[in-house]
């Protein structure tokens, strides 16, 4: 049998510290998980054994987390938009960059006193679509992915909160016919880094996340041209699209938008360095 104290310092030595990484903090959240208590637990009962059986799973989770293994494929949770997200391997795991997009929309929509469709392309873990059919009551939200482990984790969260208001639908959004149905808002977080350009990102990224979700093309542009083309079909006299973008995409993006000739207006917003990070256009 082994304390709490000594597994998280054996924790600590087996993660390597990296630009990016919080041994620390990993460690603590690793064994939290696997006692299903909170971390302020931990540092109360110190000096308590844990089963071996439950250090036999730290030391294995601790040597993962070293290789890169992203601690929210672990613990299968990262909270967003103040709600927790059940996340796995084989999806995105949500950024809190995309709390912006998420934020712009609640800011429209709430202006609406009509009921509002909602079309969320590229739905990952549901991230954008649950929040906002959980914080826009009077919204229905579509949520739409290519990928079966995405659906399958975008309906754990809608049944996690307790939501009637999301439909799924499985779908390539370059090869999808929308038959004449109209959303008031489209909002989408694309894949959109350059294809070169994903084997430089973090290994946590680059080696466990799934490429599918990242994915842009040469110039990381695919997504956003096919959704503008795609927007023109299904959207109303007064709707709104809104994208998430990558930090130096702004001037490529608002050249479709313009090319569109379909928006009276585009906004920008900017995450939290100070970078170009939502693009919202409004027909009206
Ligand atoms: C950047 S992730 C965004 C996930 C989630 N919306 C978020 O913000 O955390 C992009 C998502 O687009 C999906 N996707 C990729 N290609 C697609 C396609 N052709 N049609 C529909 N969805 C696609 C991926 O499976 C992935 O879930």
């Amino acid at each position: 049998m082994v304390t709490i104290e000594k597994l998280l310092k054996d924790g600590i030595d087996i993660i390597k510290k990296r630009d990016y990484n919080n041994p620390n903090l990993d460690v603590q959240l690793i064994l939290s998980h696997l006692l299903s208590k909170d971390k302020i637990y931990l540092h109360v009962h110190r000096k308590n054994e844990v089963s071996n059986d439950i250090a036999a799973k730290f030391y294995e989770m601790s040597r993962k987390r070293n290789e890169g293994y992203p601690l929210q494929y672990m613990t299968n949770s990262q909270e967003f938009m103040g709600l927790d997200f059940y996340v796995q391997e084989g999806v995105l795991v949500p950024r809190p960059d995309t709390e912006i997009l998420v934020e712009k929309i609640i800011k429209i929509a709430g202006k609406y006193e009509r009921k509002i469709n909602i079309l969320d392309i590229g739905t990952g873990s549901g991230a954008i679509a649950v929040s906002l059919g959980y914080y826009l009551k009077n919204s229905a939200v579509t949520a739409m992915d290519i990928s079966d482990i995405a659906l399958k984790t975008t309906e754990i969260n809608i049944n996690k909160h307790n939501l009637t208001n999301i439909g799924l639908i499985k779908a390539d959004i370059f090869n999808y016919d929308f038959n004449n149905e109209k959303y008031d808002i489209v909002v989408s977080n694309p894949p959109y880094i350059e294809s070169d350009v994903i084997k430089e990102l973090p290994i946590e990224v680059s080696a466990y996340e799934p490429k599918l979700a990242l994915d842009g093309g040469d110039d990381g542009l695919n997504y956003y041209r096919h959704i503008v083309k795609v927007f023109k079909d299904i959207c109303k006299e007064d709707s709104i699209l809104a994208v998430e973008i990558g930090y130096n995409q702004r001037e490529a993006v608002t050249e479709m938008f313009n090319s569109a000739n379909l928006f009276n207006r585009v906004e920008y917003d900017k995450d939290y360095g100070g970078n170009d990070r939502v693009i919202t256009g409004y027909i009206r």
